[in-house]
Formats: structure tokens, sequence, C-alpha cells
């Protein structure tokens, strides 16, 4: 039976490459693929995982009709076995309908990768109908850290270094690297405590150098 697996983790923690993975895996047996993803920080058409894997893909805008593309690529003798869906939190609620349908009546596997929540913690619209429908859910072992230690739950976002919690939700973006300058804007994963406390590693390290008060009064 085909299933529709939904896989999330924070950004960062290793969902493109599972992706690009499950992609070789299925394709070394013989089987037939397409590949899809949305706003991809490498540009149009492209996935690319931080450990330096890019392929081709299929860019899924606004009004990308999964299962017209489907269906069209059947009837015109093509053959599909699976989808591999990166950056699923940037679909529509239904363009993940489609993608159940695609399951349902086709019998075709769907293996979808994508971050849960925003910046400001709200669920993604593609993301919300993904946990609400999909077969399986799994969140990715490979752990992400907070700078504290502690498991990373949550996207913050920052601008020029300080963290922000209104804005636009789609901006594509990355993690800064540690020791480089800040990006514009630039994402980091926190826990929810220092989510909460808007306390990036930066805003912590000045925190910890800044002088103690003097002991008076
Ligand atoms: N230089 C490196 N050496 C080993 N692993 C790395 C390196 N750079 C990145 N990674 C791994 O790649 C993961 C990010 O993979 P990626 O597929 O780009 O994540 P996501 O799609 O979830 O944002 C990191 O969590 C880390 O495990
Ligand atoms: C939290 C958050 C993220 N984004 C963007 C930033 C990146 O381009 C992608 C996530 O990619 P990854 O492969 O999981 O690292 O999403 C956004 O547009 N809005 C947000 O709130």
């Amino acid at each position: 039976m085909a299933e529709l697996h939904f896989f999330t983790g924070t950004m960062d923690s290793g969902k493109s490459t599972l992706a690009l993975q499950t992609n070789h895996n299925h394709a070394a047996r013989g089987r037939a693929g397409r590949i899809f993803t949305a706003n991809d920080r490498a540009g149009e058409a492209r996935i690319s995982s931080r450990l330096g894997l890019t392929h081709d893909a299929l860019e899924v805008g606004p009004d990308f009709d999964f299962w017209r593309y489907v269906v069209e690529t059947l009837t015109h003798g093509g053959r599909i076995d699976y989808l591999i869906c990166d950056e699923a939190q940037f679909y529509t609620r239904e363009q993940v309908d489609q993608l159940a349908k695609v399951v349902d009546e086709l019998q075709i596997d769907v293996f979808a990768f994508g971050i849960l929540t925003d910046f400001r913690t709200a669920l993604f619209e593609g993301s919300q109908r993904l946990v609400e429908i999909a077969d399986r859910m799994n969140v990715l072992q490979v752990e992400a850290l907070c700078w504290c230690g502690k498991r990373a739950t949550h996207n913050a976002r920052t601008e020029n270094g300080a963290m922000v919690v209104e804005g636009e939700v789609i901006v594509v973006g990355d993690v800064d690297e540690a020791g480089a300058a800040p990006a514009d804007v630039a994402y980091e994963v926190l826990c929810r405590q220092h989510h909460r406390r808007r306390l990036t590693a930066a805003r912590a390290k000045a925190v910890s150098l800044a002088p103690e008060p003097l002991p008076f009064g």
C-alpha cells in the first residue's frame, strides 16, 4: 500500500539530505520518482543539502497541481512510483490534499519533508495539512541543538543579528555560520525556553560578557 510520509525537524536537521538519500535508495532499485521543491536556498528548481548534495527538482509554485501533473505524465506513458517533496511547509493546503489523492487513487508513495513552524512558532499551512492527513509522521533523528546544548525545537529569525517575531512568513534564508558576520536576514535554531526569551547565541554571549553591576545600593 502506498503511503503519505511526512518527515519533519527544525531547519538544519537533515531533511533535504534525507530527501536526496530517499530518492537515491529508491532510484537504485529501479523505481521511477520525481523530485519537487519550493523556494530552496539554491534557487528555483534545485534541491540542496548542507552536506553538499544538490539535485534538479520541479519547482512547486502556488498554482502547481500535483494531481494534474501525475495524471498527465501517466496518460502520456510516463512512469511514476514515488514523489519526493522538499520544503513542503510552503505548499498550500490544496496541494497537500492533491498529494494524498495521488497516494490513495494511484498507489504512488509520497515522501514529504519540511519544517513544522515558522519564526513566530505558528504552523506553516503545508505542514499543518500534512500533520492532519499524513499516514506517517517522522521527526528526524539527527537533532539540531540550541546554543545551550538542549534539543532545538524552534526556528528563530534574526535581522542584522537581532531576533524578530514579526514580518513576512516566507523569507528564504540560511542559518548563520558560527563566527561569521550576521546576514541581513538569517535563522537560528533554539530550544523553546531561549526562543521565548529571545535569547540567541549572540545575545547570550553579549549578556555574559557585560560587566557586573557594582554592588552598591
Ligand atoms: N561539515 C559538515 N559535516 C558533517 N555534517 C554536516 C556538515 N554540515 C552540515 N552537516 C549536517 O547536515 C545537516 C543539515 O542538512 P540539511 O539537509 O541541509 O538540513 P535541512 O534540510 O533540515 O535544513 C546538519 O544538521 C548536519 O548534521
Ligand atoms: C522559520 C522560517 C523559515 N523560512 C525559510 C528559510 C529557509 O529558506 C527555509 C527552510 O529551509 P531548511 O531546508 O529547513 O533549512 O524556510 C521561512 O521562509 N520562514 C520562516 O518562518
